[in-house]
């Protein structure tokens, strides 16, 4: 907003006005800047002529007057700087500096004799009152339309945000949300908050619901007034998806949303909440349906994901082979890989060929892998195609697509069947805003899919992903159903096995522990509730070595210097914790880990970020999906160069990260995507393997400590697993399930509408009375 008075909006707040010298930093996606200013008046106890600001600023003009509303604060290295909180433009409030103001650059079209004609005309309040109607440029006389338009437009962009962000200060809304909110609704932000601010929930990421309620009490809303049990509504959906719900049952939701706007004053009644879910459920904001309450994504989510499955389903394949061509085949495969299938995987080999669509599930060692190659062996024999994607021209697509969630889990099977395997975002050809490029009227090609690690995928990519499968394609689902569920909404894998309408075979049988492997051993202990202390000797790829939470830290240094002693390649060594905020906690091992792994030297840089610093060298890892990038969340890489503002073409200083040899480059302000990665959450390595396992598990985790969270971390290690901790710790954890049940309705979903389609199948099978294994 344009100030043309003392700065005195804000109170008894600390100000500085002063003249804007120059910008030291600026960040243009951020709005973030350092500036240097020329102190003119302060009431804060400063008397230096010169200040740095920073703050998040719309787009600062040398030369230009503002005021800064802040607080000082000491930088480590830059000494006192001034943060701010607020601001707004000081216009010159003489004649002459206001047509110096009009005529300069940023009004296009207005010249030195235009200007003086529109303040002789509207005077020394011109810039208010073309804001406030502008109209009043109509009476400039010469003045052409076009130029007007843009004059407004112009003054709107430069003012609009000031204005904004004035008006958003008196709330307690700090610079960087403001630009947020200025983003989504641009100078109507103002005129929104104080209409509806329970809309800015909805709109403005990150903003929270209590803050809406906190200004809808300062403009006196009523506590009753429906906008605000709408959202209240609709962000205690919101939040039950974080904890992996689809939906809540409507007592369970109606209770929540009575617990979060309960006010002694204003009583609400279960008949009100009631009422406004059935409101919003008219409106489509929300799904009620069966006595649940579903936010509309993911009911179509769900609802979608079955159409998609009876889709398939109701196209059965056509067999090729008899039963006895089906045994030859699989005897020739197991004379080439000099092993004998199990029971139970040659019938898994022989449902997945056999059916539309198969799941797999087995903890590690079990032969999955085994299987998945067998299966891809078989189809290529009996269907007579070849396994190799360069005998394939562009006439003919390679039959086989194999995927996984993570780029790490894509590439474990991309190395283990030799075949091509891609993350499934970047199968469908995620469009960041967009979507997926892949769906239903551009279905994938191929006739035989693979999704491995199946657990992790949620009921939104469960559906994208099975939207693109044309019908004729068949699918094998392979995952371990003991492991932690998808981080997003839904338990898919679990549903279709409760729902035990879509073909499915367990591995229980443990082939690696034939090899001698004590890891697997305890995997599978934990998983039939039998691992017991005498279960934690030590052994040649286990050991547990008994530490309390302080003395965490240096006994995970300890495990470090000792295998570089050896000789190790720390590369290959991870830590797994549960919690990031401890005294043995993720985010204090990184620092540790990182001063012993990566320490400072001359020759490495360093760039500071919010919570520490990232050394060239430094392990990292990826916190979101960018798919543009190809780079997903859970990917780990190392920092192999930093570049200073003026060593690039962008001039901002830049990170880069290699993921096993692809490049991505990190801007300063995108650093909040990446963290140290010396030590990782268990949740984050789903879908993750590693040599050497570090796992801290000691009392202080205890919120944390469950059966499958352990039983997950367990199995990322492949060659060594080193626990350290607290024995009584490490088995209350395996002996406590997680009783965090999810809301999902997809198993119920299925048993009602593919109940039919399944009985068809049972039939067909049964017809058959015979399986191949009893040829055997
Ligand atoms: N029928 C079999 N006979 C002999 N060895 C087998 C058999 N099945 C699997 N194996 C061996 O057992 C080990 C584990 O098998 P595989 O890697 O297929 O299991 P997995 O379930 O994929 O394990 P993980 O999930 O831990 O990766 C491998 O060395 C494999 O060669």
């Amino acid at each position: 907003m344009a100030n043309e008075m003392k700065p005195d909006q804000n109170g008894d707040q600390g100000y500085i006005t002063g003249e804007l010298l120059y910008t030291i930093f600026h960040n243009e996606a951020e709005h973030f800047s350092i500036a240097k200013i020329k102190v003119r008046d302060t009431n804060e106890d400063f008397r230096e002529k010169d200040v740095v600001a920073k703050g998040y600023f719309s787009n600062l003009m040398t030369g230009k007057d503002y005021c800064f509303y802040g607080q000082f604060e000491r930088h480590a290295k830059f000494g006192l700087q001034y943060r701010v909180t607020s601001y707004q433009t000081i216009l010159p409030n003489t004649k002459d500096g206001l047509i110096t103001y009009l005529s300069s650059n940023l009004f296009h079209g207005i010249g030195k004799k235009t200007a003086k004609k529109i303040i002789h005309h509207l005077g020394e309040n011109a810039i208010s009152s073309i804001l406030n109607k502008p109209s009043v440029l109509e009476s400039i006389p010469g003045l052409k339309k076009e130029n007007r338009e843009a004059l407004v437009k112009s003054l709107q962009e430069n003012e609009g945000f000031e204005h904004v962000v004035v008006h958003l200060a008196k709330y307690g809304i700090g610079l960087k949300m403001a630009q947020n909110i200025y983003q989504v609704y641009q100078e109507n932000a103002v005129t929104q908050l104080q209409k509806d601010p329970y809309q800015y929930v909805f709109d403005v990421e990150g903003f929270g619901f209590q803050k809406a309620d906190e200004i809808a009490r300062q403009n006196g809303l009523s506590l009753t007034h429906p906008n605000r049990i709408g959202a209240g509504c609709i962000y205690v959906l919101q939040k039950s998806v974080q904890d992996g719900h689809v939906y809540l049952p409507l007592t369970t939701c109606v209770r929540q949303v009575i617990q979060l706007l309960h006010h002694a004053s204003t009583p609400l009644s279960e008949a009100d909440i009631i009422n406004r879910l059935e409101g919003l459920n008219k409106e489509k904001k929300l799904i009620l349906y069966n006595g649940n309450v579903y936010l509309p994504s993911l009911y179509y989510a769900e609802d979608g994901f079955v159409s998609q499955l009876k889709r398939l389903m109701e196209k059965p394949i056509e067999h090729k082979t008899t039963l006895a061509e089906l045994m030859k085949i699989i005897g020739e495969i197991e004379e080439e890989e000099v092993l004998s299938y199990g029971k139970e995987q040659f019938n898994a080999i022989n449902q997945s060929l056999d059916a539309k669509i198969t799941i797999v599930t087995g903890g590690p060692g079990t032969g999955k892998t085994t299987v998945i190659k067998g299966i891809l062996k078989a189809y290529a024999a009996i269907y007579d195609v070849s396994l190799h994607p360069k005998d394939y021209d562009k006439k003919a697509d390679f039959p086989f697509v194999l995927t996984a969630p993570t780029g790490r889990a894509a590439k474990r099977l991309n190395e283990s069947t030799g075949l091509p395997a891609v993350t499934i975002h970047r199968l469908l050809g995620w469009d960041g805003n967009n979507g997926f490029e892949k769906g239903q009227h551009d279905p994938l090609t191929g006739k035989f899919i693979i999704i491995d690690e199946f657990s992790m995928v949620d009921i939104w990519l469960a559906n994208s992903l099975f939207k693109a499968i044309p019908d004729d394609m068949q699918v094998l689902l392979v995952g371990d159903e003991d492991q932690l569920p998808s981080v997003g909404p839904g338990q898919v894998l679990s549903d279709l096995l409760g729902s035990t309408l879509i073909p499915f075979v367990s591995l229980n049988e443990v082939y690696r522990q034939k090899e001698g492997s004590k890891i697997i051993q305890l995997a599978h202990q934990i998983k039939r509730d039998t691992c017991t202390k005498a279960s934690l000797e030590k052994d040649k790829d286990f050991s547990f070595i008994p530490c309390n939470e302080q003395q965490m830290i240096d006994c995970v240094e300890k495990i470090y210097k000792k295998a570089r002693d050896k000789g190790i390649d720390l590369k290959n060594m991870q830590v797994l914790a549960p919690m990031y905020r401890s005294q043995a906690g993720i985010t204090i091992i990184n620092k540790h880990l990182q001063q012993l792994i990566n320490p400072k030297t001359k020759q490495k840089r360093e760039i500071k970020v919010q919570d520490g610093l990232f050394r060239t060298g430094d392990k990292v890892i990826q916190l979101v999906n960018q798919p543009e990038d190809h780079v997903f969340n859970g990917d780990i890489g190392e920092v192999v160069a930093i570049f200073e503002e003026d060593e690039n073409t962008e001039h901002v200083e830049q990170l880069v990260v290699s993921y096993d040899g692809r490049e991505v480059v990190y801007e300063r302000k995108d650093c909040v995507n990446i963290m140290l990665a010396y030590c990782i959450s268990i949740h984050k390595s789903q879908g993750s393997e590693f040599p050497v396992v570090i796992l801290p598990v000691v009392s202080g985790y205890h919120r944390m400590l469950r059966k499958n969270l352990l039983y997950t971390a367990i199995t990322r290690s492949k060659q060594s697993l080193i626990i350290c901790g607290e024995v009584n710790a490490f088995l209350r954890g395996i002996r406590t399930l997680d009783t965090n049940i999810r809301y999902t309705s997809l198993k119920e979903q299925m048993q009602e509408r593919l109940a039919n389609l399944s009985d068809k199948q049972i039939a067909e099978d049964e017809a058959k009375e015979i399986t191949p294994y009893d040829f055997m």
